[in-house]
């Protein structure tokens, strides 16, 4: 008998891997499938406040040649979410709030799934992936680009303010985009309702670089639809400039006084790069517009001249977007290989997390401290009190969101800033008498004709009128009709046992849309036929509840058999309306094993109970096989949230992989054991340095999960803007600030390439700071370099090659002025030094480069990276939310 030699690659290392036994030639590792109701389950998309958001997609019946259905699911552990608290309303409310949005441009959410250990919130997946990201990447967009997408931000806030709802926390980390560029706004945790008649809110939500003057500084209710608005123009300006406005304050380079940031943004006229053009220009002038009653509404935005190429697209209403969605009409495709999809997101540098690469909470904003000790009444203030600094009560200071939130993000300062701002909100309610109760706005859903609607929508095909056509056409890639039945099907495939449907509440009359009688008379016929909703908007209609006091929820509970319905509230301001029932799921349905489907209730983002089953009404669903879900589930969420640092976290990054990979392929059942056994194997075998899977080691998702936030480009950008505005011309700059200013923005980009692809193993491990000290060569170049640069001007022809000397400048460009001249005085070079008042941040490019001069001394390359801690906390600051 022959045998026949085994093939593999050598790279070096003990041969004795090498001449060990291997298995047969057509070996191919099995893996196991993790499911989570209907989806597989995938590689991790993301993290956030409330855990891992992962890839999945749906199953699909073998000899088939439907497209499995790509989405995303939120997993939140149930015990993560202590009752009552903050966390969970801000759950609730996110589903609530997406439950009732149709909009193209708001990620849509599909269903929520439960078993007895997790939530999952399966969301539309956006294969595009984080729009800051997709900025980073192309330093900044074109402008015809950047209005589409604006238009896009645009049709959708003003779709979710024609609903009663304000977002309160739009900035480019909360935008994702789809497959094919568009926009899609996400994390609806602080949503709130407003009402026509009082809108204005008290709490403030937002991070400090999007937030709105008005919310910072004073302590007056603010208007929250122009808050979103300042959100908005400053996503606009980022979009357009590669960097976010007021960024420049000398007194306050780091941005962390919010105090003086707000001072500077109010009395410092926005600056513009000269690529901005004069019409752009002139719409965020009129954005960005400290004066809330002078700044521009979101409907007179629409109308400005530098949207007027999608005034078509932006004259769509809110009615007729219900509709169109409703009905499946609009889609964007589904994708042609989905196994492609996970690597076409963009690789991710960054997070916004708010820890550092060790897990350490980040330094607190002066505002914090602020606002632990100076908690204002409501009636007064919710909002962010800027005040001296004093430290924290001792009981505040053991605020129960460090209880609640054991995710690093949700132990932010930021984080517990907002819980300081809502517990005084709360103590205040506690101690006075409640307001009257309000009516309330209740929305009614006529479950059974859902049913009607759930059965056929699957065949829709597109016939809109005219007018919808021009609207859509003038999108161009926008949106895409969808003819092919694909979507639809998958949606009826997963929704036809629970009558899932994802629609808006609202049942548009003929005649109550204002734009093109033709388009709406139409509209209307086509959803009438699936859609009888029955809409009582507007007659209960209620002064909203302007800030949200998760703890006033004083809830009390009816035990209906097995089940238990929270139903009760005690905060008025959030009561239910007179005769408002809340539905409560049949006792039946929740005996083990079967699906918990629940009728959808009335609806009130301010609904008073956080019983998932109330909230999700009947989008929730419980999985068939609970436990065996749970425990597959459990491990994976477990091992990435407890040991995402170990071996078997690595290991398992690998399985999702290697699952996702072979997602049209044969995916084998394994047990879990031999899963890791093999895994095991391969890493025992790399290590030996024998045979190796290379595909597994440069394994996307790992690389994906090392996500890190900076807004360096951002920022070096912004130096380079800067330097050419202030200076007149670069010519003028000396040379070492020209090398850190000019090419800080390729230098961040290249930061980021090294960061994706060289250094993948090294996790929460900031590239961009770290790697250049560690290379004696690249820093030989650069010195040369930055010899060699002259007046300004650098031969493009060295770009490439100045890729790493360059990053660290630009790493080091962000540095603070104390460690600017600590660096200046241990190194003694002053001679070249621009006058401080030029430009600070020239000046410390110029002393990271001395710095680098200095870093094969040890002391020096010690004191450097406690220095990259500093930036890695400015930036990280950048996107805390206050
Ligand atoms: N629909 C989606 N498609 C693709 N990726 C997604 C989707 N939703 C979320 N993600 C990814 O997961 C990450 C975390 O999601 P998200 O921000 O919604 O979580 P969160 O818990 O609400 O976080 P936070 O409230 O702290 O911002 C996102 O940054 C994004 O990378």
């Amino acid at each position: 008998m022959t045998t026949v030699p085994q093939r593999h690659t050598y790279y070096g290392g003990s041969t004795a891997a090498y001449t060990s036994p291997r298995p047969a030639l057509n070996y191919k590792p099995k893996r196991k499938q993790v499911t989570f109701g209907p989806y597989i389950v995938g590689s991790t998309l993301g993290e956030g406040e409330f855990g891992k958001v992962k890839l999945g997609w749906s199953k699909v019946p073998a000899q088939t040649t439907e497209v499995p259905k790509q989405v995303a699911i939120k997993l939140v552990r149930r015990d993560s979410i202590p009752k009552n608290s903050e966390k969970e309303v801000k759950i609730y409310r996110e589903i609530n709030a997406l439950k009732h949005l149709n909009h193209p441009n708001i990620v849509r959410l599909e269903e929520v799934l439960q078993n007895s250990k997790y939530i999952g919130i399966v969301l539309e997946y956006a294969s595009g992936g984080e729009f800051y990201k997709y900025i980073q990447k192309k330093r900044r967009l074109k402008e015809p680009a950047a209005c589409r997408l604006f238009a896009q931000l645009i049709s959708g806030v003003q779709y979710m303010h024609s609903k009663g709802l304000v977002h309160r926390d739009l900035k480019l980390e909360n935008l994702l985009l789809d497959k094919h560029e568009n926009l899609l706004i996400t994390d609806f945790g602080f949503v709130n309702e407003f009402s026509p008649k009082s809108e204005l809110m008290k709490t403030s939500c937002g991070s400090p670089c999007y937030a709105a003057p008005e919310l910072v500084l004073t302590t007056k209710p603010y208007e929250a639809r122009k808050a979103d608005v300042w959100s908005c123009g400053v996503i606009m300006y980022a979009m357009l400039a590669g960097y976010l406005p007021w960024d420049d304050d000398p007194d306050n380079p780091d941005g962390d006084d919010i105090a003086k940031l707000y001072r500077y943004i109010t009395r410092t006229s926005l600056k513009f790069p000269e690529y901005i053009a004069p019409v752009p220009r002139d719409l965020l002038r009129r954005i960005l517009v400290s004066d809330p009653k002078k700044r521009l509404s979101v409907k007179q935005i629409e109308q400005h001249r530098w949207l007027q190429p999608h005034a078509p697209f932006l004259s769509v209403t809110p009615e007729e977007w219900d509709k169109v969605v409703q009905n499946k009409q609009i889609f964007r495709p589904p994708p042609s290989k989905a196994g492609n999809q996970n690597s076409d997101r963009p690789r991710s540098n960054c997070s916004t997390s708010s820890t550092n690469s060790k897990g350490e909470k980040r330094n607190s904003l002066i505002m914090d401290s602020s606002l632990y000790s100076q908690p204002v009444p409501p009636q007064e203030s919710q909002s962010h009190a800027i005040a001296t600094q004093s430290s924290p009560s001792s009981e505040l200071r053991q605020s129960p969101v460090k209880r609640f939130n054991r995710h690093s993000r949700s132990n932010s300062a930021a984080s517990i800033a907002l819980q300081a701002v809502v517990d005084a909100e709360r103590d205040y309610h506690a101690h006075h008498s409640p307001l009257p109760v309000p009516a309330s706005t209740s929305f009614q859903y006529d479950h059974q004709s859902q049913n009607a609607s759930g059965s056929s929508p699957r065949m829709q095909t597109f016939s809109a009128p005219k007018a919808v056509n021009s609207a859509i056409s003038s999108l161009r890639d926008t949106i895409i009709i969808e003819t092919s039945p694909q979507k639809g099907a998958v949606m009826v495939q997963s929704q036809r046992d629970s009558t899932i449907v994802l629609t808006a509440p609202l049942t548009i009359s003929p005649g109550s849309s204002p734009v093109n009688g033709g388009f709406k008379s139409q509209l209307v016929n086509i959803s009438s036929a699936n859609h009888q909703t029955t809409h009582n908007l507007g007659h209960h209609r209620r002064p909203r509840p302007t800030s949200y006091h998760p703890t006033s929820y004083a809830t009390f509970t009816e035990t209906n058999n097995s089940h238990t319905t929270i139903s009760g509230v005690v905060s008025p301001a959030e009561s239910p309306p007179t005769g408002e029932k809340i539905i409560s799921p049949d006792p039946s349905s929740t005996k083990k094993g079967s699906p918990q489907v629940v009728k959808r209730g009335s609806f009130s983002l301010s609904m008073p109970s956080v019983d998932l089953q109330i909230v999700a009404g009947d989008l929730i669903k419980s999985d068939e096989h609970g436990d065996t879900v749970t425990k597959k589930i459990h491990d994976q969420v477990e091992d990435a949230n407890n040991r995402s640092e170990t071996t078997r976290s690595r290991r398992l990054s690998q399985r999702y992989s290697v699952a996702y990979d072979n997602l049209f392929g044969v995916v084998a059942e394994e047990s879990e054991e031999s899963a890791i056994q093999e895994t095991d194997r391969q890493a025992r075998e790399q290590k030996l340095g024998g045979v190796t899977d290379t595909k597994k080691n440069n394994s996307p998702v790992e690389k994906r999960e090392k996500k890190r936030f900076s807004l360096l480009s951002f920022y070096s950008s912004y130096n380079a803007s800067k330097s050419s505005i202030e200076s007149g011309t670069m010519k003028d700059a000396p040379a070492r600030n020209v090398s850190g200013s000019t090419d800080s923005r390729q230098a961040s980009n290249s930061i980021q390439k090294t960061d994706s692809q060289g250094n993948s193993q090294n996790d929460h491990r900031n590239v961009s700071v770290s790697s250049p000290i560690q290379k004696a060569d690249s820093q030989t170049r650069s010195q040369t370099q930055i010899r060699n640069t002259s007046a300004g001007q650098k031969p493009a022809s060295r770009a490439s090659s100045q890729s790493k000397s360059e990053a660290r400048t630009a790493s080091q460009s962000s540095r603070g002025s104390a460690g600017v001249q600590r660096h200046s005085s241990v190194t003694g070079r002053k001679s070249n030094k621009p006058p401080p008042e030029t430009n600070k941040r020239n000046n410390r490019a110029s002393v990271m480069v001395s710095s680098l001069q200095d870093q094969n001394q040890p002391q020096l390359r010690a004191r450097e990276q406690s220095t990259a801690k500093k930036v890695l906390d400015f930036f990280k600051r950048r996107s805390m939310r206050l």
